[in-house]
């Protein structure tokens, strides 16, 4: 089992580094991620029935929506987990429509999972170094570093010695944060991050979430947990039977009565 050596950590590695220029406007700079018009049909169901979506640079962008609405679905079209059967991806300008998950996370693109999928018997140390390793290119003594980096980001340092199967729910989600980090994306999708913590964890993680938004990241964060989205985000995308219903300020979407109609049901007023 490798250890980490806690006290001899430095944190000054520029994976942590507040991004300078994260909140300087680029004229005409391409979104962060702009998708197309983009249709995913299973059978004669269109789970996403020509969506178009953009998140600029350094932007948090939330995604609500019924059940079944197409939220995962319109994240599998982004993160590339499955191919879409028309319209088309950006990222920065660059066409990544037919490119693999993989393809998409060296470039910049990475995910967290709904239910988090660590190696349980490794440490949480072992679990970012393995994700700096695989994804991130990083190597012996950088890789170590870094390591130790993402967890102080992360609020797991004290927990770099146990195994990922013995620590709590919000521990796990941190971990999730800190594997997708380890591959230095500039885009980050969560994938209802917040569920099944309690509104203490919550408080936590919201707290990590909008650190990471104020170093720069663009994040594009689907959630039930709409009070959670809304101290983060600055814009919402409300979608409905594979189709974006409103989006715009988080307050006005809400406010939507079509979209009040369509998230909250019948009983909206
Ligand atoms: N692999 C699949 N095969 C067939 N139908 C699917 C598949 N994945 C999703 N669907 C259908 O596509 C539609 C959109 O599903 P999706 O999971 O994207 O919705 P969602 O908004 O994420 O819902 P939830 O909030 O419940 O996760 C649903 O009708 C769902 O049943």
């Amino acid at each position: 089992m490798t250890m980490i050596p806690i006290d001899s950590i430095q944190t000054a590695d520029p994976v942590s580094a507040p991004r300078q220029d994260a909140r300087v406007a680029i004229p005409h700079a391409p979104p962060a991620l702009l998708a197309d018009h983009l249709v995913k049909r299973y059978g004669s169901l269109k789970a996403l029935d020509s969506v178009s979506f953009q998140a600029s640079e350094g932007e948090a962008v939330g995604v609500v929506g019924p059940n079944g609405a197409g939220k995962t679905t319109l994240f599998g079209a982004l993160a590339g987990t499955f191919p879409v059967n028309s319209g088309s991806i950006q990222f920065r300008g660059t066409e990544i429509t037919g490119m693999s998950a993989q393809e998409r996370n060296m470039m910049g693109i990475a995910r967290t999972y709904q239910v988090p999928r660590p190696f349980r018997g490794m440490t949480i140390f072992e679990n970012v170094l393995v994700a700096l390793r695989a994804g991130g290119g990083a190597e012996g003594a950088v890789a170590v570093e870094q390591a130790a980096e993402l967890l102080e980001r992360t609020g797991l340092l004290p927990l770099a010695n146990t195994p990922a199967g013995a620590v709590g729910l919000l521990d796990l989600k941190r971990l999730e944060v800190a594997r997708a980090l380890a591959t230095r994306p500039q885009v980050i999708l969560l994938d209802e991050i917040g569920g099944g913590l309690t509104e203490a964890e919550l408080v936590k993680l919201i707290a990590l979430i909008r650190g990471l938004s104020e170093a720069g990241l663009t994040i594009v964060w689907i959630e039930h947990i709409l009070h959670a989205l809304l101290k983060v985000v600055t814009r919402l995308v409300c979608m409905a039977e594979g189709r974006v219903l409103a989006e715009g300020d988080p307050q006005e979407v809400m406010a939507d009565p079509a979209v009040r109609s369509a998230y909250f049901g019948a009983d909206a007023e």
